[in-house]
């Protein structure tokens, strides 16, 4: 393994194969802990294109999957028949081989808006908690899960004292109507993964470490929060 750099939690790999290397045994280690002390473990994943590598080599670990919920950060309001549904993409790539033993859990209700959805995903969510595992991606106008800039839902979802775990947001700058984890739902999980790649990433990242605006730039409110260490993989 080549780490060109690591700060803080901050570790960037030459290639991206190193880094996947380095993730995805970093994941399976915390889920055999967890299934070690309590028989089960819970992985939530984000969409988007940069985790699909990480979930094919996670799909091959060979540990019991079967003690293992996966379940998601955010999703796009979509029929999981839907080539740009996150439980399509998870369903594709990740639960497949070995890891097609694991549970999945959703965010999609046919027929429900995400807004009429909202309340039971909360409570849905809520039984899987506390979360192992919380890997994050984040956009290039630095978005995570699905809390995009100054979009009007972002005090709800940012207000620690609320504490449904999911809230419906209509994202002004990307496609569909989204469900999504709030920051406190987030902030509650025993490890936060946030997987970047490229230079672009890179500088919304540093950027995002010095902000003081989490409504201009919402991975700001991850990555600066007080309660739980953030962990970043970058190649
Ligand atoms: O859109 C989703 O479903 C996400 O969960 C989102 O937050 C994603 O992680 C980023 O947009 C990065 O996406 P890329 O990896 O495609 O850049």
């Amino acid at each position: 393994m080549e780490e060109v750099g690591t700060m803080n939690n901050f570790k960037s790999f030459s290639s991206n194969e190193q880094l996947l290397e380095e993730l995805c045994s970093h994941i399976v280690s915390i889920l055999q802990e967890s299934i070690e002390q309590n028989e089960k473990a819970t992985l939530l994943v984000s969409g988007g294109n940069t985790p699909k590598p990480l979930f094919q080599k996670l799909s091959t670990a060979d540990i019991s999957w079967e003690k293992v919920t996966v379940a998601l950060v955010d999703e796009r309001w979509l029929p999981n028949t839907n080539k740009d549904s996150n439980e399509f993409l998870v369903k594709q790539n990740l639960l497949q081989n070995f890891a097609s033993k694991a549970n999945f859990i959703g965010m999609y209700k046919e027929n429900k808006s995400a807004d009429e959805a909202q309340e039971e995903c909360s409570k849905t969510y809520e039984k899987l908690t506390p979360f192992d595992i919380v890997v994050l991606g984040m956009g290039n106008d630095s978005h995570t899960a699905s809390l995009f800039p100054n979009n009007e839902k972002l005090k709800e979802a940012f207000d620690l004292e609320n504490k449904n775990l999911c809230i419906s947001i209509t994202p002004a700058t990307a496609p569909y109507e989204r469900m999504s984890l709030t920051l406190g739902a987030i902030l509650s999980a025993k490890n936060i993964i946030l997987h970047i790649q490229g230079e672009e990433k890179l500088k919304v990242y540093e950027k995002a470490l010095v902000s003081t605006d989490i409504y201009k730039t919402p991975i700001s409110a991850v990555l600066n929060n007080k309660k739980t260490d953030v962990e970043v993989y970058h190649s």
